[in-house]
């Protein structure tokens, strides 16, 4: 994550943010989703587009996702990259999402999601500045 996250300040601005999971402060399974969800579209800015991270999302290859980023940079939004707990993400996360991505349809644990996601928004930005980094 460290090597990925000093890569990608070469190319833009990269925050990651760890919100606390609800499920600790001895909630239901469906409330502590409720409060994650509550947490997650409480940082929503109104310039950013959400994308979903979720095994029954859209597929896109490395290239068709590049292009995603590329249209975000265009349009001046900010890509905000939501990836869910233990319990995944609740429907008004994906409701309110402008992209659910799938990584795989294997489901993944949430922190090898991460890596997985990192890494390729690295490439694609090596794609978009037509560096030699995608084979
Ligand atoms: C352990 S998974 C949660 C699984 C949960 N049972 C569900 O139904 O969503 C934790 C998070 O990792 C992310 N994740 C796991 N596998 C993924 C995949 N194949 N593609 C995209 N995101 C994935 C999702 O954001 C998910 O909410």
């Amino acid at each position: 994550m460290q090597e990925y996250a000093s890569r990608l300040e070469h190319y833009t601005r990269f925050e990651l943010v760890e919100l606390a999971e609800a499920s600790g402060r001895k909630l239901k399974p469906g409330d502590a989703k409720a409060a994650e969800a509550e947490a997650i579209l409480a940082r929503r800015k109104p310039q950013d587009w959400l994308v979903a991270l979720d095994e029954r999302g859209k597929s896109l290859d490395s290239v068709e996702f590049s292009r995603y980023l590329g249209k975000a940079q265009t349009g001046a939004k900010d890509l905000l990259f939501v990836i869910g707990g233990d319990e995944g993400l609740e429907d008004s996360v994906r409701q309110a999402a402008h992209l659910t991505l799938s990584l795989s349809r294997m489901t993944l644990p949430h922190r090898l999601a991460r890596l997985v996601l990192i890494e390729q928004i690295y490439r694609a930005f090596t794609l978009l500045k037509g560096e030699p980094y995608h084979k």
